[in-house]
This record gives C-alpha cells, sequence and structure tokens, in this order.
C-alpha cells in the first residue's frame, strides 16, 4: 500500500516537476518575449519620432510642386482663353476702345460675343469677360453700383452696334425715368429711324409689337424651315432681318400681360433675333439670359460669379456719338448694293440651263432675301423698264444681261443690243481696242444712236426677218412654237433672242416713214415673236416714250413684265403707285401687266461699273466657242474705215462683175450687217454719180470711197481714173487719191477739165473700150471754164455728153456738185431732166430740193441732214433712200 502511495506521490511528484518545468520555461519565453517587445517598442517609438519631419518636408515638396503646377496652368488656360476670347469676340466685339471702330459681320458670319471688362488673374494676363447677346439671348443688368450698370449697357449697345451692318440692329429704348437720358449717346441713330423710344406706359406695346416681329419672322422668313435667323444666315448668305434690341431701363412692376409678353420674348426672341438688355426689371430664370451683377467692389457675371470682373471704362461719349452718325449717314444713304455674285450660278453651273420652253434669271432680292426671278418666255414674252434718268436702267439691264448670259450658252440665247441714248457704257459687250473680250451671247450692240434711227429701224426689219425664218422653219416641220422647232429639229440653231432697245422712244419720236415703220414692226414683233422665242426689252426714262405706245394698246398689252425702278411714272398699272416709295437701287417687278397683286420688290445689285462687269465678261469669253466671232459694234459717233469693211475686203480684180459691172463703195449703210452702199456700174444708161451738198469732207469720202473700191476691181493699167479738183478745200484729199492710183490716175484743174471733158467726148465714139471713172470735186466751181467753148462745143456740153452717152462705153462721172441746183444749172437748167444722174447721195440738202425728177413721187425724201451721214439713192434699185455713213478718208 506504502509502496502504492509512494508509487503515486512520485508520480504526482514528477507530473508537478515537469509542470512546474513546463511553466518555467513558458515564463522564460513570455519574459524573452516581453523584453523583445520593449524593445521593438522602443525602436518604433524612436523611429515614429522622427516620421513627421519627414512626412512634413515631403507634403511641402509636394505642395510647392503643385502650386508651380497649378500657376503654370493658370497662364497656359489665361492665355488660351484670352486666345479664344479674341476669336469669339472679334473686331468691335471686343477691341479697347481706343482705335475702336465698327466691324460689320459679313453674310455668314457670326457677332460673336461681346466684352465688357476682363477677369484679372494673378500673375498671368487678364481675360476678357465676355457676355453673348446677339443671336443668343438676352442681359440682365443689376447691382447697386448705378454707373457701373450703365457702363455695361453702353458698351454692350456700342459694341453690338459695331458688329452689325449699318441698319442691321435697331434698338428700342424704354426708360421711363430718364426718359430716354439713358441712351442719349445713341439719339444720331434715331434719324435713320434704328433707335426709337417707347415713352412711360409704353411697355405692354413694345413688347406686343416684340411678340410681333417673333411671330412674323418664325411664320414667314424662317417658315418651318430654320430653326433660328442665325442657322438661315449660316445657310444662305442672307440675314433678311435686323436685330431688335429693346433696352429697358426700369419702370413700375409689369401687369400680368406685360410679364407674360416679357416671358414670351425671353424664350423665343433670340431665334429671331429679338433681344433684350434690361436693369430694373426682373426677367425669368431662362438660360438664355445672362445676369450680370455690378457692386461697388466690382462686377460679376452669373455661371462665372466667383470671378470679379473689372468692367472697360464706358466708351467716349464722341465715340459713341460719331459711330452712331456714321451708321445713321450710310443708312440713310440708302442700302447697300447687293453683290452682283448674288446673280450668278456657281462657276461649275455656268452654261447649264437650256432655253427652249423659257429664260429665268434672277434680279435681285426681295425684303426677305429671296431671289427675284424675271422670266421672258411665252409668257411673260417681252419686258418694258421705265425709270427717271440716274435710277439705275442702264444697271439693271447689266445685271439681267449678266445673270442671262451666265446661266445660258450662245447656242441657247444670243443678244442684240440698242442704245439711243447718248454714251458708250453698252460698248463694252463687243470688242474694244481696251479690252479685246466681247460678250459671247452678244451678236449686235448698237450705241450713240441717237440720231440714227435708221439703225433701230434696221434692227427692227433684221429681227422680223429672223422671226419669218423661223415661222418658216415651224411650219415647214409642223410645230407651232420654239421649244417644238427645238425639238423635231435638234441640231438647227435656234437660240432665244433678246433685243434690248433702251430709250426705244426716240425710235418712235416723230410722224415719219420711219417711226411708222419701226411701230409696225414692233408691233409685229411683239405679237408674233413670243411663240419664235425673240423677245423684246424696250426700256425709257421717259413718259413720252411709254405714250409713243400708249397709242397703241396692242403693242402694249403684249409687255405684260414691267420693272419700275424708283419714281417711275406709267409702267405700271394706273393706280399702282408702288414706285413712288421705292428706296434707291429698287425695282418693282411686276409680270401681270403692272398690277398691284403682281407686283414684287427686288434690290437689284451694282452690275456696271467696269471691274464688276468686265470679271464676269472675261470668264464668259474664255468659254467662248472656238468659232465665235466678235458683236458687231456700231458706234454712231464713229467714223467707219473703208479698209476693214466687209465689202471693201471682198473686192478683188478677178472676180468678174460680168453684166452687173464693176461696184463703187460709197459708204456703210446703217444696218445689222456693217455692208457697204454701192454703186453697180453696168455699161447701162445714168450709170453716174451725183455728191450733192457742201460738206467739204464728206463729199471727198463719198468720192475717195468709190473710186478706191473700183480700182481695187481692176488690175493696174486696165481702168483709168481722172480726177480733176476745183475746190482747193479739196485738194488734199483728191491729191492723196490720184497719188493712192498711181499710173492709172491723171490730174486736172479748173485750167485743164475742158480738156478732159472734150477729149473724153470726143473719145466716146472709138474709145478702147477700158473702163474710164472721171472723179469730179465740186464741178460747178469750174463753170465758166466750162461755159468756154473747146472746139464746136462749150464744156458743159461736152460734160452732158459723157454723162449721157459715157456710161454704155464703160465711161461713168462721178461728180461732186456743192448744190441741186448747181446740179440742175450744169445739166441745162432748173427745169431739165436728170436721167443720166441715175445715183446721187445727198449730204447737207434738204428733202423738199430733192424733189421731182430725182426722186419718186412729191415732195422729196424724208431726209433731216446732218453730219457725216448721206442719203443714197440709185433709182435702179431703190424705191426710197438709204441713209448712210462715209468712210472716213484716208490720209
Ligand atoms: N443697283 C445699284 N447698285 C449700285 N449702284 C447703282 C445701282 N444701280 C445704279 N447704280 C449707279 O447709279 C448710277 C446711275 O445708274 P444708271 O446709269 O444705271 O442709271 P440710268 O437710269 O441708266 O441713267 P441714265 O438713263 O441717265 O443713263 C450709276 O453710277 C450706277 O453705277
Amino acid at each position: 500500500m506504502a509502496d502504492l502511495r509512494a508509487q503515486l506521490t512520485h508520480r504526482v511528484r514528477t507530473m508537478l516537476s515537469h509542470a512546474l518545468g513546463a511553466a518555467q520555461a513558458r515564463q522564460d519565453a513570455a519574459r524573452t518575449d516581453l523584453d523583445t517587445g520593449r524593445h521593438r517598442l522602443a525602436r518604433t517609438r524612436q523611429a515614429a519620432e522622427r516620421v513627421p519631419h519627414r512626412v512634413g518636408v515631403e507634403r511641402d515638396q509636394r505642395l510647392a510642386e503643385i502650386d508651380t503646377q497649378h500657376a503654370t496652368r493658370i497662364v497656359d488656360l489665361a492665355h488660351r482663353a484670352l486666345r479664344a476670347a479674341h476669336r469669339e469676340a472679334p473686331g468691335a466685339a471686343g477691341a479697347d476702345w481706343s482705335g475702336w471702330q465698327p466691324t460689320p459681320v459679313d453674310r455668314t458670319e457670326s457677332p460673336g460675343v461681346l466684352r465688357v471688362g476682363e477677369i484679372p488673374l494673378p500673375g498671368t494676363v487678364a481675360v476678357p469677360a465676355l457676355v453673348p447677346l446677339l443671336d443668343t439671348g438676352h442681359v440682365h443688368v443689376s447691382g447697386t453700383d448705378r454707373e457701373g450698370c450703365d457702363t455695361v449697357v453702353t458698351t454692350l449697345l456700342l459694341r453690338a452696334l459695331g458688329r452689325a451692318r449699318p441698319g442691321g440692329l435697331r434698338l428700342v429704348g424704354y426708360d421711363p425715368e430718364h426718359l430716354g437720358g439713358g441712351l442719349a449717346g445713341f439719339a444720331p441713330l434715331s434719324t435713320a429711324g434704328l433707335l426709337t423710344f417707347v415713352g412711360p406706359g409704353g411697355l405692354g406695346r413694345l413688347l406686343d409689337d416684340l411678340v410681333d416681329q417673333i411671330r412674323r419672322i418664325n411664320e414667314t422668313v424662317l417658315a418651318g424651315e430654320y430653326g433660328s435667323l442665325r442657322e438661315l444666315a449660316a445657310a444662305t448668305g442672307r440675314r433678311p432681318e435686323p436685330w431688335r434690341v429693346a433696352v429697358l431701363l426700369g419702370g413700375d412692376e409689369l401687369n400680368r400681360h406685360e410679364r407674360g409678353q416679357l416671358d414670351r420674348v425671353v424664350r423665343t426672341g433670340a431665334a429671331c433675333g429679338v433681344h433684350l438688355v434690361v436693369r430694373g426689371i426682373d426677367l425669368p430664370d431662362e438660360p438664355s439670359v445672362r445676369r450680370i451683377v455690378v457692386d461697388a467692389d466690382g462686377a460679376r457675371i452669373a455661371g462665372v460669379a466667383s470671378l470679379t470682373v473689372r468692367l472697360d471704362p464706358p466708351p467716349g461719349a464722341a465715340l459713341v456719338n460719331a459711330t452712331c452718325r456714321q451708321v445713321a449717314a450710310e443708312v440713310n444713304a440708302g442700302p447697300a448694293p447687293a453683290p452682283f455674285t448674288d446673280l450668278l450660278p456657281e462657276a461649275d453651273q455656268m452654261w447649264q440651263e437650256e432655253s427652249s420652253e423659257a429664260l429665268h434669271a434672277p434680279i435681285g432680292e426681295d425684303p426677305l432675301g429671296r431671289p427675284v426671278l424675271l422670266t421672258l418666255g411665252d409668257y411673260p414674252p417681252h419686258a418694258l423698264i421705265g425709270g427717271p434718268s440716274g435710277t439705275g436702267k442702264t444697271n439693271l439691264i447689266f445685271a439681267w444681261i449678266g445673270a442671262l448670259a451666265s446661266r445660258y450658252s450662245p447656242a441657247e440665247l444670243e443678244f442684240y443690243l440698242l442704245d439711243f441714248k447718248e454714251g458708250v457704257s453698252f460698248a463694252r459687250f463687243a470688242q474694244g481696242r481696251r479690252d479685246p473680250s466681247w460678250l459671247p451671247h452678244m451678236r449686235l450692240v448698237g450705241i450713240n444712236v441717237n440720231t440714227d434711227r435708221e439703225f433701230g429701224l434696221a434692227l427692227l426689219r433684221f429681227l422680223a426677218e429672223e422671226l419669218r425664218r423661223r415661222a418658216d422653219a415651224a411650219k415647214k416641220h409642223e410645230v407651232t412654237k420654239l421649244a417644238e422647232l427645238r425639238a423635231v429639229d435638234p441640231t438647227g440653231h435656234w437660240p432665244r433672242i433678246v433685243a434690248v432697245v433702251d430709250e426705244f422712244q426716240m425710235l418712235l419720236a416723230g410722224r415719219d416713214v420711219v417711226a411708222r415703220e419701226a411701230a409696225d414692226l414692233l408691233e409685229d414683233l411683239a405679237r408674233r415673236g413670243r411663240s419664235q422665242g425673240i423677245h423684246l426689252v424696250l426700256a425709257s426714262q421717259d413718259v413720252r416714250g411709254i405714250e409713243a405706245l400708249w397709242g397703241r394698246p396692242a403693242l402694249v398689252a403684249q409687255f405684260t413684265l414691267r420693272i419700275a425702278l424708283p419714281k417711275a411714272l406709267r409702267i405700271l398699272a394706273e393706280r399702282n403707285d408702288a414706285a413712288q416709295s421705292l428706296p434707291r437701287y429698287h425695282a418693282v417687278v411686276n409680270a401681270e401687266s403692272g398690277m398691284v397683286e403682281g407686283n414684287q420688290i427686288a434690290r437689284i445689285p451694282s452690275a456696271s461699273d467696269w471691274g464688276t462687269w468686265s470679271e464676269l465678261q472675261h470668264r464668259l469669253w474664255r468659254m467662248r466657242p472656238a468659232d465665235a466671232a466678235p458683236a458687231r459694234l456700231f458706234d454712231g459717233d464713229a467714223i467707219p474705215r473703208l479698209a476693214e469693211a466687209p465689202d471693201f475686203r471682198a473686192l478683188d480684180p478677178t472676180g468678174d462683175p460680168g453684166s452687173r459691172g464693176p461696184v463703187a463703195l460709197l459708204g456703210e449703210i446703217i444696218d445689222v450687217q456693217a455692208r457697204s452702199a454701192g454703186l453697180r456700174l453696168p455699161r447701162a444708161p445714168g450709170r453716174n454719180l451725183a455728191v450733192l451738198g457742201t460738206r467739204v469732207d464728206e463729199a471727198c469720202a463719198v468720192l475717195d470711197a468709190a473710186a478706191r473700191s473700183l480700182a481695187r476691181q481692176h488690175r493696174p493699167g486696165t481702168a483709168r481714173f481722172s480726177i480733176a479738183c476745183l475746190d482747193a478745200d479739196a485738194d488734199a484729199p483728191a491729191r492723196a487719191l490720184y497719188e493712192e492710183l498711181a499710173d492709172d490716175a491723171a490730174w486736172y484743174d479748173e485750167e485743164t477739165v475742158p480738156e478732159l471733158v472734150a477729149e473724153t467726148a470726143d473719145g466716146l465714139g472709138h474709145g478702147s473700150g477700158q473702163p474710164h471713172y472721171l472723179l469730179l470735186y465740186a464741178v460747178d466751181a469750174a463753170s465758166a471754164q466750162l461755159g468756154g467753148r473747146v472746139g464746136k462745143r462749150t464744156g458743159l456740153e461736152h460734160l452732158r455728153r459723157i454723162l449721157h452717152d459715157g456710161p454704155e462705153r464703160r465711161t461713168h462721172v462721178l461728180a461732186w456738185w456743192r448744190g441741186v441746183a448747181r446740179m440742175r444749172a450744169d445739166l441745162g437748167g432748173p427745169a431739165s431732166r436728170t436721167d443720166q444722174i441715175g445715183a446721187w447721195v445727198a449730204l447737207d440738202v434738204q428733202g423738199g430740193e430733192l424733189s421731182s425728177s430725182l426722186y419718186p413721187g412729191t415732195g422729196g425724201p424724208d431726209w433731216y441732214p446732218r453730219p457725216w451721214r448721206g442719203l443714197f439713192f440709185d433709182r435702179a434699185v431703190h424705191r426710197t433712200g438709204q441713209v448712210i455713213v462715209p468712210y472716213g478718208l484716208t490720209r
């Protein structure tokens, strides 16, 4: 048992000793851990004591870096903002007042935002403070600094004015407290209707009016096609409405209606160019409202309210006043002309139109900026243009011709143009010395034809002939209209023809044969030209011109297209006085025979100045077909040259005239083709020429051209020219001719002329048969010498015999008598027969003197002598006299 107890004791002891040992070991380990922990803590504490210092240094470094980055970024942003501001507020929208001037926007440009001051930034440039207004929204100004508020308003208005075209911005002021004093500087604008004021109590009306404008613009201008005027301007380049800025400066509390209208304007105005600049009246909170608060410590703009704005100084009163005066003056001077290029198609669209059915072209734009078209076709077929001198008829004709000529090629359209007033502006359509170009569509230009109504007649006859040609062709193809003719004869040349006659009343002036025939031809062309594509455009500054037509209602009725320039009388229908209130450079275009319903107002671009026109003409000229010939230019003030006459150039000695005999060219016929008047000299009785009148130069010119043209048809040595000069004044030209004809010519004077006639008369019986031309200058001056006998007969008897018998023996007299009576005396007395004078050219001889045997019928021809013109009559071919222009003398 004891053993058992001892064993147990031992075991317990052993267990206890183990447990004690383990506890001892754990205690040691724990102690070691504790030491380690303490040690670490001490180290950590030590380390922790060092950390704040290092972190602080790093933080400071980082903060310094951030500061630098920030500053650099601010400088960079400020510069970028500055550049953007210059872009967004260009010219007058942002420039300093010193040297400030208006810089109106061009057609598609946006007006930009407006600078009111600048925002100073530390350490860098100040950034402009910009406020959107035109095309964008409204501005509300408030705050305790009254002067500052005034400055903001004046600044905004002047800058906006400077960005608008003159007349493109209208102000309306409501200033019940100061009765307009707040806008006093802008007062000069009111002289041009660009600034109006409404008095106290007028706010309701003003707002009603703005709402009406917005409604009208939405309905008729934007018309659902564009969202805003800005969009319209960007798309079309047109800004048909001005900006309207209402400046509302305080007043009583608004009533409900006014409040409602104000809200509408705020919501919808900006799209229609209607804007508000308001102080002292609340505006609703809309994104379109920009608020500026101006207090003593500076201004703040909503949206960037944390930045203080340093306002610009107010613009000087003198600058505001001068600008407003200038703008008003420009508006009062009338609207600026629209650019001519508006009438032209794009370069790649030129000559692309087809004229079978009609000719369409814009002539200008209407008040809403839409093009106004002119049409010539079946309806309306012809046009009448009227307006007092200086109102722009010539310009309108240029504009119309340019708009047409750029759309239709010369194969589709031809022009004939006649200007009865003095001046050469139409000459540039033809080739000139200074400018070799011509308008490829132009077939004929007649200028300075004021005294040559025959030229107008010639044009009408030419057109009548063309009308006949077209009518015949139409008949042959069994069609009636130009469009049909062109369809069945696609290779034919059937352009539409537009004949323009400026100051056409000259053509119809007087009650003579020319006027009568012209009126008949006009009537026929007006009636039948419509279906054959021949269109008449008649222009007149003078009511008499219209009245000349008025006597012929059938003629007038065809001119359904009427174009009236400012103050034109009687172009439109009787009770239609739209032309009386037209501004400068505008026209009433009316395709309804002038009835009020047909009125369209068009602003006409400037087309007639040299640079504008020639740019287009050169472009079209370069496009001309290779075989295009220049237009014929007939200048009533110019003297034609024989050497350049087509008929003269066509003469040559190898051409066999046959029985028709050689031809003596006497001058240029007043006609469309620059032909020469020719006198045929066959072997037949009476084939002599008398030149009658006292004008030395003209008489010499006629004989000179006759002789030179005859000489061109004979080889040297095969014809004789005997020149007798009996007037010292004619000596030089006669001698020049003598020298030119060289060996074929012989010279006689008053001493030797009796021998010439005697020998010639005697030789008639047994001559060589060689042509012999006697050119007798002022033959009546030798009456005394010719009165004496040479052989059995007097010189005059010899002369009469030559006149009588010569032509059949190829001997022709081309003689100048200084009067009809003198010629008759030489022929045998006042009652003597004149059969042997088969042809004559009358110069300063009245028609009445050419009666009896010289001209068919009684009373002589309708002939009113005028400088450098002659009336040619050849009894073998003419029924009436033909006006000629002598060729210039070759000196
Ligand atoms: N639409 C226009 N835009 C700008 N200038 C114009 C316009 N129309 C005419 N003018 C200018 O006005 C002046 C007179 O115009 P124009 O010669 O066309 O008038 P007109 O009626 O033909 O006069 P007249 O019968 O005396 O010749 C010219 O200097 C012309 O350049």
